[in-house]
């Protein structure tokens, strides 16, 4: 009901503001925007679930993540498919791997320092029960 409601648009506006962040950081530009496919044509053949930050500013303005939690699936998605198309031993494959890396502990960091644990406590709490 409306105080329901209240936490998740809470939620909402916290998570643009992670997002905003990850994807303004010049160190994340490779996941900012989906892989294109037209210069990249092998990547939906390797990596079933894309995903990247567009994206996931699109879904909270979809109210599709109903606590932090779910969001960070989504940054360990990010990082999975870096590390999954990205092997080789080259430079550029370690660099994004290490990028990815990156990402995630930047991601895990700010959101655990800057949001309330309570806060997504009720938040799963909501989620839970939908
Ligand atoms: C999250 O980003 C990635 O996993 N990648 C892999 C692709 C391979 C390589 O780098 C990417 C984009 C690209 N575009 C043109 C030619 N080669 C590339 C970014």
């Amino acid at each position: 009901f409306e105080t329901e409601e209240h936490t998740l648009r809470e939620l909402r506006i916290f998570l643009r503001e992670i997002c905003k962040k990850l994807a303004n950081n010049r160190l994340f530009y490779m996941f900012t925007k989906p892989v294109d496919t037209e210069e990249v044509p092998d990547y939906p053949t390797i990596i079933k679930q894309p995903m990247d930050l567009e994206t996931m500013m699109t879904k909270v303005d979809f109210h599709q993540y109903e606590c932090a939690k779910d969001f960070l699936n989504d940054i360990e998605l990010i990082v999975q498919n870096a590390l999954e198309y990205n092997p080789a031993k080259t430079s550029a494959d370690k660099q994004i791997r290490h990028r990815a890396c990156s990402l995630r502990d930047y991601a895990f960091t700010l959101i655990k320092n800057e949001m309330d644990s309570d806060f997504e406590d009720k938040c799963q709490d909501i989620s839970k029960k939908r």
